[in-house]
């Protein structure tokens, strides 16, 4: 029998430090998030980070947490609950970190009966820091504990007409009636480190002004040239024109050199540029979370405002609206009919 495993990133239990430390020991333990060897990432996560993160993630999670839990957690129970009701094969959810976790989702499936399991990590640009580390830990627990199980993974699906469609539809809807100077696209920041190393020619990725706009077999993992593509076909169908978006990169931690343009120093310039009403859409997340409501809605808008700027708008993410529902129950429908599937 056939099933689904929807997988999100996952959220710390409580926004308190005692919960936020063991997750954030688990995210950035994770050799696909800080890729230097055990040893060094120990040392800096335990011996460094987590002296003092935190307390400081504790209490920008406090001030985004809902009497449910963590947006992001129960934005992805919602949309999970609603996918589940349009679909006829079995479907559970999991996050990479933290609970429900992976191995509950796989178990859950298993105890259904299902032989058959459509990952689907729940992010529509590749990265190793977000699909391969999900794909890999489901892969030790088949082989560990379901070795009888099939995966069929879903790759990232930034560039498919309906997810683009709903999120052009979506901001269509947040923009109607809104006067504003300028469109941001603000995506998670990777290290720049990881574009070369996904880069499957080991050549085409220069992180340079043309090679995510020169057509190369890289791009199927290459995360700049995958969030390039999805502002350029969004803007293509909202009729957006040249000068009135731009695409930056947040969230990034010190050390290495990371994705530019930074999304808080670019917000920070609008206001001289004369940009004074901005919208701020975030589309390498599907649920709206820590990095969305309290970096983008809260954060930028505030540091925009004291540097000059009028309004701002934070566009939310697609989280459970109907339309995204709809367009993630439709892939599942059409996967269930096919008869062979991939292992
Ligand atoms: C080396 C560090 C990090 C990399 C690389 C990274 C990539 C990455 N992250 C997401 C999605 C999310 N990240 C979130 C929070 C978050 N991210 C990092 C670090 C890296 N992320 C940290 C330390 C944190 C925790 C919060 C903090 O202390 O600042 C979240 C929000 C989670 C929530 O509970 O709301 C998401 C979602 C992607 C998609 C990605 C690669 C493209
Ligand atoms: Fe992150
Ligand atoms: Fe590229």
């Amino acid at each position: 029998m056939k099933g689904v495993l929807l997988v999100n990133l996952g959220s710390p239990e409580s926004p308190t430090a005692k919960d936020v430390k063991p997750y954030l020991d688990e995210f950035l333990m994770d050799k696909y998030v800080i890729d230097v060897p055990f040893l060094l990432r120990a040392l800096l996560v335990r011996g460094i980070i987590l002296q003092t993160r935190p307390k400081k993630s504790a209490a920008a999670y406090a001030k985004i947490w809902w009497d449910e839990g963590s947006p992001l957690v129960v934005i992805s129970k919602r949309m999970h609950a609603k996918v589940k009701q349009l679909v006829n094969v079995p479907v559970s959810l999991a996050m990479r970190y933290g609970n429900p976790s992976l191995l509950s989702g796989l178990q859950e499936l298993h105890d259904q009966g299902v032989t058959e399991v459509m990952l689907f990590p729940l992010y529509p640009q590749h990265a190793m820091a977000s699909t391969t580390t999900i794909l890999e830990l489901a892969e030790e627990h088949r082989k560990k504990y379901f070795p009888e199980m099939k995966f069929t993974i879903v790759p990232a699906f930034y560039n498919k007409p309906d997810y683009l469609q709903n999120l052009a539809d979506s901001i269509k809807g947040h923009l109607e009636g809104y006067d504003y100077d300028h469109l941001l696209f603000s995506y998670h920041g990777i290290p720049e480190r990881h574009i070369r190393k996904t880069d499957i020619t080991k050549s085409h990725c220069k992180i340079d002004g043309s090679c995510c706009n020169t057509p190369s077999p890289a791009h199927e993992f290459c995360y700049r040239h995958q969030c390039y593509e999805t502002t350029k076909q969004v803007v293509k169908l909202l009729g957006i024109p040249e000068g009135k978006y731009s695409q930056t990169f947040q969230s990034r931690l010190a050390g290495d050199k990371w994705l530019t343009p930074y999304t808080d120093v670019e917000v920070n310039k609008m206001p001289e540029k004369g940009i004074k009403k901005l919208a701020v859409v975030t589309p390498a997340f599907v649920s709206d979370c820590l990095e969305t409501l309290e970096e983008i809605a809260m954060e930028a808008n505030h540091e925009f405002k004291a540097h000059g700027g009028e309004e701002f708008l934070a566009i939310p993410c697609l989280n459970d609206s109907d339309a995204w529902c709809n367009t993630v129950s439709n892939w599942i429908t059409k996967w269930v009919a096919v008869e062979k599937t991939t292992a």
